[in-house]
């Protein structure tokens, strides 16, 4: 077997859990290897029906079969992409180099695409080339050991601060910081620089691509490509339609996902789209769970035991803490657009936990700054051990704020974080951005670490039972009716009253929203 085949079989057996992976699952992983969808996508629908018919499908096959057929479940009114040819993409451009932009060049330049590589100052752009260089070496490495010469495997990057650099790209993705003006800013200048016809896409992670497009000539070639960190290793690409993106630019982008080896999903546009809507109230239950007791090791602990690949706290400082802050600072929930005599522990009458903001002040950015919720060996460093800073701090803030503590078996952090992601995914659903509860859970799995032998939340949420996951949501939202997301879902309600009907029979029950898809 060769070393690629190998890799790929070690990591299909390490996510779907080594021996308790069905056999077909790993033969399917092999075979999804060595003729990649040439037995075509049809005859894997029919096979994962007649797992359904079977009755619920084991939580691994469940996961891989979604997996391969995302997207080809229903065929929203937006219109059918995939009967639409996408466009080549013979070179492309990166506009910001940080977090994410280095691993989107490296994962452009794995699959052959040349990239022009841009960022906004000398400095910032030397930073930026090393990482990016750092990231291909480590690439390089790896077809050498496959017996691969790089050369000629890997696409070359040119690096510029020159906007007319980026005249001959066919395909430009924006990943500079998170704010509105800034983003604008640089699609007017995009679209008055590049070819008429290139593809402007934005790898925001919640801001709204429509009013990013309205600065363009050509709203219908403007999308949204949300790529997961690191960037160059999460398979997930969430691709996000906006009310101008054309079919031809959806198929492009989908296209793109699949050219780098990711797993596309199409979403709709709303604040924060599929993955981050749902990681919002996740996020918000464990820090609600700090100021309440817990420390950021416990809460990660009981989510890492569960299967995640990171605990909340460690995702966050691996993301970098500045992306939420910058987010919240522009809606006025954080720094200094926030009205004068706003309680520190309430926005807009509803629970805040300012926790991460006040980490932000403190300059403890993650993983990036070598502190954040942990502390590191060095910046950028990746080990990340419990902080005393952190705990005397923690403390330090309850005592100010006089917070009852209440502690915190592991059950109980995974009910509040868990079914608080779950209720949201209910949402999605009834809001059309989502086109059904399989899409949700490959998002899940391909983006966030979410344990693959647990199916994906949705499928989790189902074999927990629907009437549990609704009687816990709604004792926690009567005891804090300040706390809005954990307000059991409209949908979740129907399904546990029309008796739990099997997932796949859940996209009946929405009813037929207005798509965003
Ligand atoms: C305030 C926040 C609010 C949200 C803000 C917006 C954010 C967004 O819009 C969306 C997001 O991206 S959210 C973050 C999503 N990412 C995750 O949840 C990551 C979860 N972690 C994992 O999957 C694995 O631990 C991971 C894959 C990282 C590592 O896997 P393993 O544990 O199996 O480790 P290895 O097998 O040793 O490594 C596999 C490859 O990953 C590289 N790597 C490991 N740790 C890393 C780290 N900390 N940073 C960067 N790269 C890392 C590692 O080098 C290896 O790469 P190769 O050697 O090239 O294969
Ligand atoms: N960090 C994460 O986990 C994820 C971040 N995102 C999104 O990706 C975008 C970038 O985030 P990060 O990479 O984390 O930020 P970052 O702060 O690590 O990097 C941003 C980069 O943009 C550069 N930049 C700023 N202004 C520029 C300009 N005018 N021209 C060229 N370059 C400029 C900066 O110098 C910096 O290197 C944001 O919209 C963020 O919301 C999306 C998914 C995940």
């Amino acid at each position: 077997m060769d070393i690629f085949l190998e890799t790929t079989m070690e990591k299909a057996k390490k996510q779907y859990r080594g021996a308790q992976a069905p056999i077909a699952c790993i033969e399917a992983v092999k075979g999804a290897v060595q003729k990649p969808y040439q037995q075509g996508i049809e005859k894997e629908r029919q096979l994962f029906q007649s797992l359904w018919a079977t009755g619920q499908p084991q939580a691994q096959q469940y996961a891989f079969f979604s997996e391969r057929n995302v997207g080809k479940w229903t065929h929203p009114s937006g219109g059918r992409w995939d009967t639409v040819a996408p466009k080549p993409v013979h070179t492309a451009a990166v506009i910001g180099l940080g977090t994410m932009g280095r691993g989107i060049v490296t994962s452009l330049a794995k699959a052959h695409i040349p990239v022009v590589a841009l960022e906004q100052d000398a400095q910032q752009l030397e930073i930026g080339k090393k990482a990016v260089n750092g990231l291909l070496e480590r690439e390089a490495e790896k077809l050498i050991k496959q017996g691969l010469a790089p050369g000629s495997t890997l696409a070359s990057v040119r690096f510029t601060l020159d906007f007319a650099d980026l005249r001959d790209a066919d395909l430009v993705i924006e990943a500079v910081y998170e704010n509105m003006e800034l983003k604008k800013e640089i699609f007017r200048k995009l679209t008055s620089v590049c070819k008429p016809d290139a593809f402007l896409c934005t790898n925001t992670s919640g801001l709204n691509i429509d009013e990013i497009a309205s600065v363009t000539k050509n709203p219908h070639l403007v999308i949204g490509t949300h790529f997961f960190s690191p960037a160059n290793i999460m398979k997930l690409l969430e691709v996000v339609r906006g009310h101008h993106t054309s079919l031809t630019t959806i198929a492009t982008a989908m296209n793109l996902g699949k050219t780098l080896g990711k797993v596309s999903v199409l979403v709709g546009n709303c604040p924060s789209f599929v993955g981050n809507r749902l990681l919002s109230p996740y996020l918000d239950q464990a820090s609600y769970l700090l100021e309440e007791g817990c420390y950021p090791e416990d809460v990660d602990k009981a989510l890492e035991d569960f299967g995640f690949a990171m605990g909340p706290f460690r995702m966050m400082d691996l993301a970098g803490l500045d992306i939420g802050w910058r987010s919240r600072m522009e809606r006025g929930l954080a720094g200094n657009k926030v009205p004068l005599g706003t309680p520190a522990r309430q926005r807009e009458g509803k629970r805040y936990c300012p926790l991460a903001d006040l980490l932000c002040e403190n300059g403890r950015l993650g993983q990036k700054t070598g502190k954040g919720w942990y502390q590191y060996e060095k910046l950028g460093g990746r080990i990340a051990q419990p902080d005393p800073w952190v705990k005397d701090f923690l403390q330090k803030y309850r005592n100010t704020h006089q917070i009852k503590q209440r502690p915190a078996t592991p059950e109980m952090i995974l009910e509040c974080c868990l079914y608080a992601l779950v209720n949201e995914g209910f949402h999605v659903l009834e809001d059309g951005i989502a086109s059904g509860p399989e899409d949700i859970d490959v998002i899940y799995n391909n983006g966030y670490g979410w344990p693959k032998y647990r199916g994906g939340p949705m499928y989790y949420a189902s074999t927990v039972g629907l009437t549990k996951v609704l009687d816990v949501l709604d004792k926690y939202y009567k005891e804090n009716p300040d706390v809005p997301s954990m307000k059991p879902a409209f949908l979740l309600k129907k399904l546990a009253m029309v008796g739990e009907p099997p997932l796949k029979e859940w996209r009946t029950q929405v009813g037929n929203p207005d798509s965003k898809l």
